[in-house]
């Protein structure tokens, strides 16, 4: 990018904690909106937090403009990224969140509304499905309009492990985590591949990979950086930065993200297309017999939360 290039989209992220800072510090160094506006009730960390990540942006090549907002100017944005709430503690699952993040989450929409026509829902906070499902009922924005993260982490981790076993880089395998970013979520293994051959058939002879434990390791991920550190913000900030990029350069790409699934009546993660109107498309993947009967457990499980 050339000196002084100035977007002038703009990026609201509620939620001045770990998660939410550290997109705003991933949107400062890769630079696509104009305006980051941080929002969050605790007004002197919220302030603190503005002035702190204000001196990141002195970095020479961009013009990204770092303020605190209030939630209506945030319901008038490009991309309003949603990581305000809880997390968990020790011993807590994501679905245990529900009650507290809700709560939250209602009262931050009602705060925004009205939200302009364009704006793109990013949802971060967990349990990331079931908040996204509510975020389209609460905002009543098109449902294409409101996205959660959702698996795009869970396969990026995937993806990182798969590598260091398979000897090639994470950007050169294709491979899957869908459904809940959960305790439901699996790998669409029939679906996995290094540049385009079927993982089995593309490994060096002699490498063997024990699919269940991959999967195990993938899904224990958080928990095990959380109970070493308490959060996880590097993973998801450079993932919900990545889908802010692709949502406002209207990129096309083709990322697993939650999403409301029309013949399952959740959201969960399935391949989209993403690109300025949320999500453009879904990718019809063709899941195998036992794939898709996860899929459906999946959806099953979040059908219970919503309904708890
Ligand atoms: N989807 C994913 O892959 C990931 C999701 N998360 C989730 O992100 C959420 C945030 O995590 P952290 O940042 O570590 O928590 P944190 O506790 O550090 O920050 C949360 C912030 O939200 C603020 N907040 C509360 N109500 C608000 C409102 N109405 N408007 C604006 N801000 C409000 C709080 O004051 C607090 O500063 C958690 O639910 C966590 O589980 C975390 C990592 C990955
Ligand atoms: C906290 C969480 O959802 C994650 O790191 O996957």
């Amino acid at each position: 990018m050339s000196q002084n290039t100035k977007h002038t989209s703009q990026i609201a992220i509620l939620g001045a904690g770990d998660v939410g800072t550290t997109i705003a510090y991933s949107l400062i160094m890769n630079p696509v909106a104009g305006d980051i506006l941080i929002v969050d009730p605790k007004e002197e960390v919220r302030d603190a937090q503005v002035q702190d990540l204000s001196d990141a942006t002195f970095h020479g090549n961009t013009t990204t403009r770092v303020r605190a907002g209030t939630h209506k100017e945030a319901g008038q944005s490009d991309i309003v990224v949603i990581t305000a709430g809880a997390k968990q503690k020790k011993g807590e699952s994501r679905t245990d969140l529900i009650g507290r993040n809700k709560a939250i989450l209602e009262s931050a929409i009602n705060d925004m509304t009205p939200f302009r026509s364009d704006t793109v829902l990013l949802i971060v906070a967990n349990p990331v499905d079931v908040l996204a499902y509510f975020a389209q009922q609460f905002s009543k924005l098109p449902k294409n309009q409101v996205i959660g993260s959702g698996t795009f982490l869970d396969s990026a981790r995937l993806r990182g492990i798969l590598a260091t076993k398979a000897g090639v880089a994470a950007s050169s395998i294709d491979a899957y985590v869908l459904g809940e970013h959960g305790e439901s979520q699996f790998v669409a293994w029939s679906h996995a591949s290094i540049a385009g051959v079927p993982l089995s058939s593309a490994l060096e002879t002699g490498t063997r990979l024990d699919q269940n434990a991959i999967a195990e390791e993938t899904k224990g991920k958080a928990t095990a950086i959380m109970e070493s550190k308490g959060a996880t913000n590097y993973g998801i900030g450079g993932v919900a930065a990545s889908l802010c990029k692709s949502i406002l350069f209207d990129e096309r790409i083709v990322r697993p993200v939650s999403f409301f699934q029309e013949e399952l009546g959740v959201c969960l993660s399935l391949p989209a297309v993403i690109g300025r109107k949320g999500v453009v498309r879904s990718v019809e993947i063709p899941l195998d017999g036992e794939e898709k009967g996860k899929l459906k457990k999946s959806a099953e499980a979040l059908k219970e939360v919503i309904n708890s």
